[in-house]
């Protein structure tokens, strides 16, 4: 029939136009070819059209993983609940906190003589974990519990009591239908190498990307922050450092994260932590008080406490002061004067030095501090409460000020103007903002102030801590190359598609054209 157009395998597969009319042979046998062409760029757009959308394009809607830690401290045990999009689990930053839960009561170590209550302790934070939990990924999702210094002190004293307490824990969260990894003391250096890690995972140090997705290399990537923890029981200050360290110190660790290695220093100190260190200064105290009474610095004036002597000793970390007085009743009495309880708490850091190469208290070997540093837990309760976080003051001359006039306030005062905090914090802020002040000395960190950035949580989500590190760590989500070059962003695949379409759309108007020209010259 004359006019209609050939069936579409016709344009493949007619019979060449040469032997049809030999006139037009010339002209014909290009538009031919060129149909064949255009053809084939049709094949080869579809082809990439389907490769790009199959490769790229595999996102599957909500398909997030979780992980639970609990960090069973010395002064209390918390739940974070970790989740994080099983197609991006190599990326920095994207794996955060989507729920946390405390544990009501002390820390895990005082369940030493009543194991039978540990069930009782524990369930109400893991029935927050069933129910924040898809039922169908309870099976995938992992659960650890890592104790960190009190747990340290409980072994030191009685090694079996410890166990008894991590097998209470193992036999509960067996009966759960999380995927369990296991309930360990977590070592100090673990403790500083996971928060460092934390941190610097969740300000997005350890891997960068430029303007074009592209992963940034060795040099170009941000220098790191240092991490400092400031618990109940041991204080922990994990850095990348360029000084060159004999091995025999062996505080050292390295690290090769996203293609990149790292030197990182890293110590915890034992019985440095703010409950046990308040404890040893008043151990060491108590032996010159008056009978019955102990003249207080670090308290604020009228404030009082009454302390049997045997409780101060009662601590791996007193133990020392033990034999130098008999058990008796003490009344500590608040004096307010921060200067005297900053001499004081001095008095607990033994041999302090620090030259070009190193640095030193305790005995304890310590490169010179370098870059920044994010200081967290009760480094940062201390400063936030005390309205000292780094963005709102800019020296140290501003921060004593403020120290000096805090500590001097009457207790009447102090505890009127803030009903809603606990005593025990808030009566021991004159004491821990000082010795946190005191301990950034002793690690040559009050000098520039803002090296030191007080955080709680990072990127308003995520609460610094070892325990996201460590979470990491075990799931190996960082891993120690750079991963492939990133699959194509959203919107770059959304262009291409637009492109690829646009392409079709000419191919087949031209395709068309041709056609209809070509049937022309077979009439
Ligand atoms: N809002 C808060 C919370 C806690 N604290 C105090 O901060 C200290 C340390 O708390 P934390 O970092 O929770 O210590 P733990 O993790 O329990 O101890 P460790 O890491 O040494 O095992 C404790 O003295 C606690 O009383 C505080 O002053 N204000
Ligand atoms: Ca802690």
């Amino acid at each position: 029939m004359e006019g209609m157009m050939p069936p579409f395998h016709f344009l493949f597969f007619s019979k060449p136009s040469v032997y049809i009319d030999q006139n037009s042979s010339v002209k014909t046998f290009f538009s031919r070819n060129g149909i064949l062409i255009l053809g084939f760029i049709f094949i080869l757009s579809l082809i990439a059209l389907i490769a790009v959308g199959l490769a790229q394009n595999k996102k599957l809607p909500d398909n997030f993983k979780y992980g639970i830690v609990f960090d069973a401290g010395s002064s209390h045990t918390s739940m974070y609940i970790y989740k994080w999009s099983a197609e991006k689990m190599n990326d920095t930053g994207l794996v955060y906190e989507t729920a946390s839960c405390e544990v009501k009561g002390p820390g895990i170590s005082s369940y030493a003589s009543n194991l039978q209550d540990i069930p009782v302790y524990l369930s109400k934070c893991m029935g927050k974990a069933k129910d924040l939990i898809p039922k169908y990924k309870h099976q995938d999702t992992p659960l650890y519990l890592g104790a960190t210094a009190g747990m340290r002190l409980l072994r030191m004293e009685n090694e079996e009591l410890a166990k008894m307490i991590l097998s209470a824990v193992t036999s509960l969260f067996n009966s759960y239908p999380f995927n369990f990894q296991g309930a360990r003391i977590i070592s100090g250096f673990e403790e500083g190498a996971y928060g460092w890690i934390t941190i610097n995972y969740l300000l997005g140090k350890l891997e960068k990307h430029n303007w074009k997705n592209q992963f940034l290399r060795e040099n170009e990537t941000q220098d790191t922050y240092g991490a400092l923890d400031l618990g109940g029981a041991s204080t922990q200050i994990t850095f990348v450092t360029s000084t060159q360290i004999s091995k025999q110190f062996k505080k050292t660790t390295q690290f090769r994260l996203y293609g990149k290695n790292y030197t990182v220093y890293t110590y915890s100190y034992l019985c440095h932590g703010v409950d046990q260190a308040l404890l040893r200064k008043l151990a060491l105290n108590a032996k010159d008080a008056s009978p019955g009474a102990l003249m207080e610095p670090c308290f604020h004036p009228g404030y009082e406490r009454t302390v049997l002597t045997s409780s101060l000793f009662s601590s791996v970390c007193t133990k020392i002061y033990k034999n130098w007085i008999s058990s008796r009743n003490l009344t500590i009495q608040g004096t307010g004067n921060f200067q005297k309880c900053k001499e004081s708490i001095t008095e607990l850091f033994q041999n302090n030095y620090c030259n070009a190469s190193y640095c030193t208290f305790d005995m304890i070997y310590r490169p010179p501090t370098e870059g920044h540093f994010g200081a967290f837990s009760a480094y940062y309760y201390a400063m936030d409460f005390l309205n000292l976080t780094s963005d709102k003051v800019s020296s140290l001359d501003m921060v004593t000020h403020k120290m000096e006039e805090f500590c001097s306030t009457p207790w009447s005062v102090v505890n009127t103007a803030f009903p809603q905090v606990k005593e025990k914090y808030l009566s021991e802020y004159c004491f821990s903002g000082t010795y946190v002040l005191t301990l950034l000395q002793k690690y040559n960190l009050t000098e520039y102030w803002t090296q030191v950035e007080f955080m709680d949580k990072i990127n308003n989500k995520t609460e610094a801590g070892w325990t996201l590190g460590y979470m990491l760590n075990l799931t190996n989500m960082i891993p120690a190359e750079l991963p492939q070059s990133k699959p194509f962003s959203h919107p770059t695949y959304i262009s291409l598609m637009v492109i690829f379409s646009l392409l079709l759309a000419i191919v087949f108007i031209l395709g068309s054209v041709m056609f209809q020209k070509s049937s022309y010259f077979w009439k």
